[in-house]
């Protein structure tokens, strides 16, 4: 029967790398992968290869029947096949997988051939069974070894070892500085031998000898010779060294010093110990120093510089205005020195004229200033100024100082206010988040680490990427018995869909993204939550843009890729072309020497798609995915949407854990407790939904957003506050950003006082944009977005999930706005209503065909573009100057002709001087409407009189061009 490389490979323990090289050395060809089978003959030859009776004239068995085995291994000849190295098994580090990778094997090459004791007595060929061999094989560090010898010991020191390239250079080195490269190895200094003894051990002793201590010496053969250093050892101590307390004795006692009351009002107010002050000079001398650089510059002028610009920087108002010019305050403020300190002692901040103009001193009272300080945010000013050891009207003072009015003792000061305070006031602060449910549940529940006995294995999470109409959907469809693809609209997927499916007991899970390039975001997304990503190329075709995104989308994710080369079925494919290909975009096939396999699958034939499960099982098996079952599930939402009166329906996929109906579950913004599961095949309600089970989940109070992460909570309070403080810290994101996302409530207050309108250089196309899920919205904004333009502003007023209602319609007509419905219907009231007030509302059932038209609208939209057109030159030969009609150029037309309406640019000496309307053509006395080159004319300019003999006058025209977008 044939057996699996990886397979033999783990019966025989060894790395499934190593035994690819080893086939390939027995003279095995086309096996490149771990994956590949190999025939009954085929694993005979090797199991014999490895047994040492291979009868190959090239290997060593032939000549030293009794060498060991990886004496065998290393001298075996190379065959005339290409280097094949693949380890397809490539392991994803996985937080939930507890178990370790094999390590890397050594290279045969510096497998210790030459070490090898006098050779064993026995039989020629061995058997697997026996323990020599066996132990040999399973070396951790996966290189050969010599196998012991059964009966004697060795009778010869062994030959020095066989100096790698690296070891030779480490040595050279050693010798050139001089330092001895000891010839017997150096055994590690133990930490119990030093300490037990109070001596030092020098590294140079001699290895000690005996069984253990011989094969550690043999090892550290194969090492690298280390440098070798003798030290000295300590002194001893004396053990009188600290004199015993004498009884009776009083006790030690802190220097007395006494401050005087100056010192310490001083010290209240700001000042500091004369050694303070002068550590502080000389800090501000470096700071200067470093900041200008500019040669005679001084402290002081640098000081005086940064205040000035400091001051001509306009501030904007407000806390929020805190944050922007924060950087260059901190600049500004730490180049500045102290300017609230003088040498006197004196706050002169706190120096300030009365209403005569005089200034008063002020002693301040404040308890002295704390150098560090440890905030917990957001705090209110209060609070700051007690951490801060500061008073209130100093700290509102520097915010006044610094621009920010409209401030209180309770206003609040979020992390970057702190920040630019403390950077103001030089205090040096400690900011501390506060803690919130967020870090203390779900961090915690992000980062636990379920123990090697929890784990159990997974089935895989499969994604399905690729180009459009490659045939990612059929091959799902053919996998799970199913036929959606006739179902499609416009027959592109344009929802992420998971099932899970079942093959001789062992599960896969498959997701199936969207082809089309508006999906982009949500393929990124079924990316990440994928173990194993299936690249489906039609053969036909061969590797297309989306194909070259999807392989970045995989790479990106770090996980194995299988290649469907589908559509093998259609005739004249050339697969080389295709592979060559993929070798190009880094995915090497296996027949090919590289890690990726490529299956020839055809959908509608069904062809290779037993090979397909296959090969994604084993690679499956290959990395061990597994899980805990018995932990509160987690996991992502791959989409969601409003199902009516049946409240939001989320396709969720769990990670790790079980999520069961009545679970508290909280997933971005949305929670709730699940009301009802059903899976994703039938729609059949299913109680649980173990590691990388796909499920429907009833029961979010909102539509969470697709790739938003979804945990279970014991608490619904908990989960509420938890949904509560994202919704409030994502409606802060967005208020504070750009973003164009506007509230009913809010776009009706702008738009009536007057903030929201056309821009004077700026088409605004405002947009209401209704779908069926979540992932449909997110992908038309980013098509969107591709439309953009610097004169024309695409303004999304609403965007949800669901059809189109009343209100879309009212805030439609109030803001001249137009209605996309992608997937969805208006209500019967919408409809009327818009009827009634000539809304628009276009619905469209395929993304390319909604961003097509909107193109087009925003192209009608447009200002035309303005072309000038070169039509003419003529000469001035003479000028006529008439009273009240002003000066006439008499003129001859070079080139082109000048025609009645034309502009008319007046160039004098090769320079431009003027350009102005045509005001009269005339030829003789007449008036026309154009003359050609060759004739004379008489010319007058709108508002120029100022015309000369030999002028050039250059007449063009403007059309207007209307533009597209691109
Ligand atoms: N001849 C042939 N046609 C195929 C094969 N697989 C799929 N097709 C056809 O290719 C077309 C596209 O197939 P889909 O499965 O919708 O492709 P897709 O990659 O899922 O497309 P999107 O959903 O748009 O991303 C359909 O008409 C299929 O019948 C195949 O193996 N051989």
């Amino acid at each position: 029967m044939p057996a699996r490389i990886y397979a033999l490979a783990k019966e025989l323990n060894l790395d499934s790398k190593e035994l690819v090289d080893i086939v390939k050395k027995v003279g095995i060809t086309g096996k490149g992968s771990a994956l590949a089978s190999l025939t009954d003959d085929e694993t005979t030859r090797v199991r014999e290869h490895l047994s040492g009776s291979s009868q190959k004239p090239a290997a060593p068995t032939a000549t030293n029947p009794s060498a060991p085995i990886g004496a065998v291994r290393d001298s075996v000849v190379p065959t005339d096949r290409k280097p094949v190295a693949i380890n397809v098994g490539r392991s994803r580090s996985r937080p939930m997988t507890a178990k370790s990778e094999s390590p890397e094997p050594k290279p045969v090459a510096e497998s210790p051939a030459p070490v090898v004791p006098a050779a064993p007595t026995g039989p020629t060929a061995r058997s697997l069974d026996d323990p020599a061999i066996r132990s040999a094989m399973s070396r951790p560090d996966g290189a050969s070894v010599a196998a012991e010898p059964p009966t004697s010991k060795p009778a010869d020191p062994p030959p020095a070892p066989k100096q790698g390239f690296a070891s030779r250079i480490a040595s050279r080195m050693a010798a050139r500085k001089g330092v001895t490269t000891p010839t017997e190895p150096v055994s590690p200094i133990r930490r119990e031998s030093s300490a037990g003894t109070g001596k030092v051990r020098s590294l140079d002793r001699p290895a000690a000898t005996g069984d253990k201590k011989s094969l550690d010496s043999s090892k550290s053969k194969r090492r690298e010779p280390r440098i070798n250093v003798k030290m000295t050892s300590l002194p001893e101590v004396s053990e009188q060294a600290v004199p015993k307390a004498v009884a009776g004795e009083p006790k030690a006692q802190k220097p007395d010093v006494k401050l005087s009351p100056d010192a310490i009002a001083g010290h209240r107010q700001g000042m500091r110990a004369p050694l303070e002050q002068l550590a502080k000079e000389d800090d501000e001398k470096k700071r200067a120093a470093k900041r200008g650089g500019l040669s005679g510059f001084t402290g002081e002028k640098a000081k005086r510089g940064s205040v000035k610009e400091e001051e001509e920087k306009p501030r904007k108002k407000g806390l929020a205005g805190m944050a922007s010019p924060r950087a260059e305050r901190g600049r500004a403020s730490k180049g500045r020195g102290r300017v609230s300190f003088d040498g006197g002692g004196f706050d002169r901040s706190r120096q300030y004229r009365n209403s005569r103009g005089s200034r008063r001193k002020v002693i301040n009272t404040a308890a002295p200033r704390k150098d560090a300080v440890v905030l917990e945010l957001p705090c209110s000013i209060r609070s700051f100024s007690e951490a801060a050891g500061v008073s209130v009207g100093k700290v509102l003072g520097t915010m006044m100082q610094m621009g920010i009015g409209g401030v209180n003792i309770n206003s609040q000061l979020d992390l970057e206010a702190a920040e630019t305070l403390a950077a103001e006031m030089e205090l040096s602060i400690e900011l501390k988040a506060a803690e919130t449910l967020e870090n203390s549940l779900i961090n915690e529940l992000e980062e636990r680490e379920d123990s090697a006995e929890s784990l159990i294995a997974r089935a895989p999470v499969v994604t399905f990427l690729g180009h459009v109409d490659h045939g990612k959907t059929s091959l799902l469809d053919y996998l799970i018995g199913i036929n959606v693809v006739k179902g499609e609209a416009g027959g592109i997927t344009q929802h992420i869909r998971a099932y899970e499916i079942d093959k001789d007991g062992r599960k896969v899970t498959f997701v199936d993204t969207p082809g089309h390039e508006a999906f982009t975001e949500m393929r990124a997304r079924g990316a990440n939550v994928t173990d194993i990503a299936v690249l489906v190329v039609a053969a036909d075709d061969g590797v297309m843009p989306q194909t070259a995104e999807a392989i970045s989308h995989a790479k990106a994710a770090e996980v194995p890729i299988v290649v469907a080369l589908n559509k093998i079925d259609l005739e004249g494919v050339d697969e080389n072309r295709i592979l060559t290909q993929l070798t190009e975009h880094g995915l090497t096939p296996s027949e090919w020497g590289g890690e990726v396999e490529v299956v020839r699958t055809s959908a509608t034939k069904g062809i290779g798609m037993d090979e397909l499960l296959e090969t994604l099982l084993t690679v499956a098996e290959l990395n061990e995915y597994s899980a805990n079952p018995d932990r509160e599930a987690l996991g992502v939402c791959l989409e969601s949407a409003q199902e009516g009166d049946r409240g939001v329906s989320a396709k969720l996929i769990v990670q790790n854990g079980t999520l069961r109906v009545g679970d508290v579950i909280v997933c971005g913004n949305s929670y709730g407790r699940v009301r009802a599961m059903t899976d994703t095949l039938n729609n059949k309600p299913i109680a649980e939904a173990g590691p990388s089970t796909p499920v429907n989940v009833m029961g979010f109070d909102e539509a969470p957003g697709a790739g938003d992460r979804f945990h279970v909570l014991d608490d619904i309070t908990k989960a509420r506050e938890i949904a509560e403080t994202r919704t409030h810290a994502s409606s802060q994101e967005s208020l504070s950003g750009s973003t164009t996302k506007i509230s009913f409530d809010t776009f009706q207050e702008r738009l009536q006082d007057g903030t929201l309108g056309v821009q004077a250089d700026k088409v605004r196309l405002n947009m209401i944009i209704r779908a069926d899920v979540k992932g449909s919205l997110e992908a038309i904004e980013k098509e969107l977005t591709k439309l953009d333009h610097p004169e024309v502003e695409i303004r999304i007023l609403q965007k949800s999930v669901g059809g189109v209602s009343l209100a879309d319609v009212s805030l439609a007509s109030a803001s001249d706005a137009v209605i996309c419905a992608f997937n969805v219907v208006p209500d019967e009231r919408a409809r009327s209503l818009a009827d009634e007030r000539g809304v628009e509302i276009r619905r469209y059932s395929i993304i390319y065909k909604l961003t097509d038209e909107i193109r087009l609208m925003i192209e009608g939209r447009l200002k035309p573009e303005e072309r000038v057109v070169e039509l003419g030159r003529a000469v001035v030969k003479q000028v006529f100057s008439i009273s009240r009609v002003g000066a006439i150029a008499g003129c001859y037309v070079v080139h082109g002709s000048i025609q009645r309406g034309c502009r008319i640019r007046v160039t004098r000496d090769g320079r431009v001087i003027g350009d102005y309307g045509l005001d009269s053509l005339k030829r003789i006395k007449d008036d026309v409407k154009e003359v050609p080159r060759g004739m004379e004319c008489g010319i007058r300019l709108q508002g120029f009189n100022d015309i000369k003999q030999d002028d050039v006058l250059e007449a063009y025209r403007i059309e207007e061009v209307a533009r597209t977008l691109d």
